[in-house]
């Protein structure tokens, strides 16, 4: 596994796009370690927005669709039409038989929690810059008021690979880029799989969604959750929809958290140990004209263990525009629910509001 890092990926060039500004917030980790028992007022939620158990919810979890990618992508028709009715009822189903081999999985685990580990001083040499979303931090904080969220992220674009910022990609530990490419470059297999079952279910020639993203970029965010001690009014991650067209997430086996909103509920996707929780994002809600849902969701805290989560988002190049597919909007009566988006804008504007449901999606909708 040694040498595919040896050649163009460690070029760097650091004309990469850059993304919002985030203001400087305390590293939890950190805060954790000081005291595991202070919360400062500022990660307290209101009453409203508590998370809320979802032990009563956990009949709807197990219906979460589970999709066999080896069947998928072996043409399998009834594994097409569960992958449909996935995008469209839940926006969210897990993957399993995806060819990932586990030691790549738990590579990039092992790697990213070596990362986490690190004494802070060696952490902040690859922190965010202030225009940027790249590097370690926190990112979409974007006013004093603003409640906070439970966690610290490393986030860079990992492909195209003339896009990577290596001042801000972690040296240590040393087999940590080596681990992201090697998990990366299976992530993008699979992305591109599935956007072709995807474009086969919308009724498209296979390779469609995937040239509509004309250079697809692919993004990577390691989420750390640090245990918690009130989790009941802390939240590790905000309601939110993810900008992509798809994201893969891959999640700890054992430490649960990610909850999605079906039917008013928040749903717990519970960890099947080496799946990919795959989520429709808001580019394909619109190019499919709502048809295929991005579903808000969100991450919840506990107060035993650390969490982690790996999720990549792919996304189109900055000039595509991104309307409803013709055809998707004659499917539904003629009727084009959004706007023409350009999606560098749509993704830079959604980046410089605070996280906050679909509120940032629905503004794509056409009014009326
Ligand atoms: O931690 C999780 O499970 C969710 C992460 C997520 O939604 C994101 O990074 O956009
Ligand atoms: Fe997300």
């Amino acid at each position: 596994m040694c040498s595919i890092f040896n050649e163009k990926t460690v070029e760097g060039d650091d004309d990469g796009p850059s993304f919002a500004t985030s203001l400087p917030v305390p590293n939890v980790q950190e805060m954790v370690m000081r005291d595991p028992l202070e919360i400062p007022e500022r990660y307290l939620r209101n009453k409203e927005d508590m998370p809320k158990s979802a032990h009563n919810t956990s009949h709807l979890s197990s219906q979460i669709p589970v999709i066999d990618f080896s069947s998928l992508t072996q043409g399998n028709q009834e594994e097409l039409m569960k992958l449909d009715l996935a995008c469209k009822d839940w926006g969210f189903f897990q993957v399993i038989n995806h060819g990932v081999a586990s030691e790549v999985l738990q590579g990039m685990k092992d790697a990213a929690v070596n990362f986490f580990e690190l004494p802070l001083e060696e952490k902040n040499k690859i922190s965010m810059p202030p225009d940027d979303i790249q590097g370690y931090g926190h990112a979409y904080v974007v006013s004093e008021e603003q409640t906070l969220d439970w966690q610290d992220v490393l986030m860079f674009i990992v492909y195209p690979r003339r896009y990577r910022k290596h001042r801000i990609w972690p040296t240590k530990p040393t087999e940590f880029n080596e681990m992201v490419e090697a998990y990366s470059s299976e992530v993008k297999r699979v992305a591109e799989e599935l956007l072709g079952s995807i474009s086969l279910a919308m009724g498209m020639e296979k390779r469609t969604l995937q040239k509509m993203h004309k250079e697809m970029l692919q993004a990577l965010r390691v989420n750390y959750y640090p245990q918690c001690p009130m989790p009941d009014n802390v939240l590790g991650l905000s309601p939110h929809s993810d900008t992509s067209s798809i994201t893969i997430l891959m999640q700890d086996d054992n430490v649960s958290g990610l909850q999605i909103r079906h039917q008013r509920e928040w749903v717990l996707v519970k960890p099947i140990p080496n799946a990919l929780v795959v989520n429709v994002g808001d580019v394909i809600e619109i190019w499919s004209n709502g048809k295929y849902r991005s579903i808000e969701h969100r991450a919840v805290t506990n107060d035993t263990y650390t969490r982690l989560s790996y999720a990549s988002f792919m996304a189109p190049s900055d000039d595509v525009e991104v309307e409803p597919l013709d055809h998707m909007a004659d499917s539904q009566g003629s009727f084009q629910m959004y706007k023409k988006v350009i999606y560098g804008e749509y993704l830079r504007e959604s980046m410089k509001r605070r996280m906050e449901g679909k509120a940032y999606t629905e503004m794509a909708k056409i009014e009326g």
